[in-house]
């Protein structure tokens, strides 16, 4: 079963590996060869390391399967004390060919891993066992299993791979990550009905919502912004000062839920939110004939933070700036102007500690944080059609609200 699936992925001889070894650079890109190759830099710090490198990828044909199997296997083995990397394998240029797994390595001298690799194993999960040979400095990989712990004694040499141009990840966003239209969600729920019994109560949901296309009524204004940047404050003061009707993506009729989907892996819980943002489209359509609309996130968010979370690293692995992934939806409603909120990491952090978010939580605001909040933010700016305009969150609330009120009267003659 697990070779008749990775034969379907193409050979391996041909598909590039990609290893998540220093967030802060580019993945480290090798291939597979059947003679040693000299390995030097990065590659032999990631392959000459002392204890003991796995590699672990999931193969199943069913995607809602494969997805929790991968969130399985990273919280089992976040909580063994390894040292993990996110990898991928793929095809170059080739549209979801991407296998998504890890790099494991264990220092520790009870073999920490090995419990978990055994567990695994029953599963659709390969494993390979890697190997350096200090003194030629070149390394390979065989497939592992828990009773020969190696299982093919075919040895497949690592082999340096230049990088390639679009991070592995950007392959695999499209209808799996972020949704591109209704039905592309609609589906995933659908496949999951089963597990989470919720899906069928927020199809229903969307069910009832009546298939709507917005008239010539009053102006849609989206707000958005990372958390804590004032988007509540801001929405709250321009649904009193322009008699405006404040709406909310998830809409309030999905809060039962969103815990549930919350802790499913991203394809469950981004259709989640790709859902709600239809449902809040019928609702904007029906107010906007009556008053402005006020919208505290849409799609933006969504598509922000699910391509930030698919990105490994660095701002320099988001799609590039021209990519189709930043394109609007063509089946949801678009708002008149969309407004991002900002604020320097410093003030972020205040606002933070001064609303009572204990302590943990804000330990954990460090730097692969920070890593993720500037691609949330620049995935943001990337979106096009319509794009948001940046508005400093910094001064005092009135001071914000007056920038705004500027920018509406501006830009919807509000
Ligand atoms: N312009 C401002 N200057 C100083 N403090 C502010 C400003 N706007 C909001 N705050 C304070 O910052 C905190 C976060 O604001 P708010 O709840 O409006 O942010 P948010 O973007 O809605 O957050 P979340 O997305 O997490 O719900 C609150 O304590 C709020 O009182
Ligand atoms: N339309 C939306 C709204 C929210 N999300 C996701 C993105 C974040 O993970 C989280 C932030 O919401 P908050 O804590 O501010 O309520 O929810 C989304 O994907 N789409």
């Amino acid at each position: 079963m697990l070779k008749r699936a990775m034969f379907r992925c193409g050979p391996l001889c041909s598909r590039v590996f990609a290893v998540e070894f220093d967030l802060h650079t580019k993945p480290l890109y090798f291939t597979l060869s059947s003679s040693p190759q000299v390995l030097h830099g990065d590659h032999q710090q990631l392959f000459g390391d002392c204890g003991k490198l796995f590699s672990l990828y999931v193969h199943s044909e069913n995607r809602i399967e494969k997805a929790r199997m991968y969130a399985e296997i990273k919280h089992k083995l976040s909580t063994r004390g390894c040292d993990v990397f996110e990898a991928s394998s793929f095809m170059p240029n080739v549209r979801n060919s991407v296998l998504k797994g890890f790099f494991v390595r264990d220092k520790s001298t009870t073999c920490l891993s090995k419990e978990v690799l055994k567990s695994l194993q029953q599963q659709k999960v390969s494993v390979c066992v890697f190997s350096y040979e200090r003194e030629g400095q070149h390394c390979w990989q065989e497939m592992w299993s828990a009773v020969n712990h190696v299982e093919e004694s075919v040895k497949q040499y690592i082999k340096p791979a230049a990088a390639a141009e679009h991070h592995p990840s950007t392959l695999s966003i499209s209808n799996s990550d972020v949704f591109y239209c209704m039905d592309e969600a609609y589906k995933v729920l659908q496949e999951c009905a089963d597990i989470i019994p919720e899906s069928k109560e927020v199809l229903k949901l969307v069910d009832e919502q009546l298939k709507t296309t917005r008239g010539n009524g009053f102006p849609v204004i989206v707000i958005e912004g990372l958390d804590a940047t004032g988007k509540t404050t801001l929405t709250e003061a321009l649904r009193q000062s322009l008699n405006a009707t404040l709406l909310k993506s998830p809409p309030q009729c999905l809060a039962p839920f969103r815990q549930r989907f919350d802790s499913e892996p991203p394809l469950i819980r981004r259709a989640f939110y790709a859902l709600g943002n239809y449902i809040t489209a019928t609702h904007i359509a029906k107010e906007s004939l009556r008053a402005p609309v006020i919208v505290d996130r849409y799609w933006h968010s969504t598509a922000a933070y699910a391509i930030a979370t698919a990105v490994g690293g660095r701002v320099e692995n988001l799609p590039k700036p021209d990519s189709e992934l930043y394109v609007w939806p063509e089946d949801l409603l678009q708002p008149d102007l969309v407004l991002l909120l900002t604020v320097s990491p410093e003030e972020r952090v205040r606002r933070l500690r001064d609303r009572g978010q204990d302590k943990t939580t804000e330990e954990a605001e460090l730097e692969i944080n920070q890593l993720f909040r500037l691609k949330v933010e620049e995935a943001y700016k990337r979106i096009q059609n319509p794009s948001c305009i940046t508005v400093d969150a910094s001064p005092s609330p009135q001071e914000v609200l007056k920038q705004v009120h500027h920018l509406i009267r501006n830009k919807c003659h509000l």
